[in-house]
């Protein structure tokens, strides 16, 4: 029996940028399923826990997150969708704390990175990593901790009860992640795609990826992206992930059909609609990366 609410598994806690990335693709009126890693959302969409996934994929600043393409490959799920979710960052702590009671920021490394330059304004804070920028939120409310705060998002302050103390401190105002949504593949929807994921290997000769390429350039398919990563244990041989995109699913066709020649162990990850953004506005500011600064490193915050 289908049940009302999709269940999306995402790694981290309620009001991650994964929970909002979720709610971007479909809608607030789901059920989140929270998971320590990425591999336990891919557990819980097997073990049909979840219906869907919501995965990051690549970010703006930190680049491809390459475990994840791994888990793509090795779990075979279909991508059936994309979103691209600007990061905006808050700093937040519980009512009544001010600034100079601060001792200790908390975060996810990547939320972290991205805010250097207001950190670097403020080198008596000691910064904190964890796996989650939710759950610093939430760890402030549940210790009622008054010297700590966290960087995250609008819906973790909401949902934890704490106040934004200073607004938008991410350094780049342009920062995205891009997620990847996944489901079983008796779940796909009939839907018209213009965008595909791919995973291929070729030979280790003159041109071979560039005949391949070449190829998608012919039929006038783009491609969004490209990543290698080696294959484990083969010296020389790589899987290569390549996002391409159509106006006329006949050039995909087309295309496809060709570039099985010249490849092997051709996977389509997927075939779905490519995330629309409504209107750019944000400002870009880009300055030079300062000197890195030590950080606490801790696995995990309690929950
Ligand atoms: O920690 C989170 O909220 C996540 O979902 C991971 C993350 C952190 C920063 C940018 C994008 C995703």
């Amino acid at each position: 029996m289908k049940k009302d609410k999709p269940r999306v598994a995402i790694q981290g806690i309620r009001a991650s940028f994964h929970e909002q990335a979720a709610f971007e693709y479909f809608g607030e009126n789901i059920e989140t399923i929270e998971c320590d890693s990425f591999k336990q959302t891919f557990v819980a969409l097997e073990n049909k826990q979840a219906d869907y996934i919501v995965m990051a994929i690549e970010n703006s600043i930190a680049g491809s997150i390459l475990p994840n393409y791994s888990l793509l490959l090795g779990y075979n799920f279909p991508v059936v969708g994309e979103v691209y979710l600007p990061i905006q960052l808050h700093l937040m702590a519980l009512p009544g704390v001010a600034f100079d009671q601060i001792k200790y920021v908390t975060s996810h490394p990547m939320a972290i990175r991205q805010c250097n330059e207001f950190l670097d304004e403020y080198p008596q804070l000691k910064i904190v990593e964890s796996s989650d920028t939710a759950a610093c939120a939430k760890r402030i409310r549940d210790e009622q901790l008054t010297d700590t705060v966290a960087i995250a998002n609008v819906l973790a302050a909401r949902l934890y009860g704490l106040d934004i103390i200073e607004r938008r401190i991410e350094s780049n105002k342009k920062n995205y992640t891009r997620f990847l949504i996944l489901t079983t593949h008796d779940n796909v929807a009939k839907q018209t795609p213009n965008k595909a994921s791919l995973c291929f290997q070729v030979s280790n000769q003159v041109g071979a990826l560039a005949k391949v390429l070449n190829i998608f350039a012919d039929q006038g398919v783009n491609m969004s992206k490209i990543q290698s990563m080696p294959v484990l244990g083969k010296r020389h041989e790589y899987n290569f992930y390549v996002d391409v995109e159509w106006e006329d699913s006949k050039q995909y066709d087309a295309a496809v059909k060709q570039v099985l020649k010249y490849t092997h162990n051709f996977n389509i990850l997927g075939e779905y609609l490519r995330y629309e953004e409504e209107g750019e506005k944000a400002v870009t500011t880009a300055k030079a990366e300062k000197p890195a600064r030590k950080y606490i490193s801790i696995k995990k915050l309690d929950k």
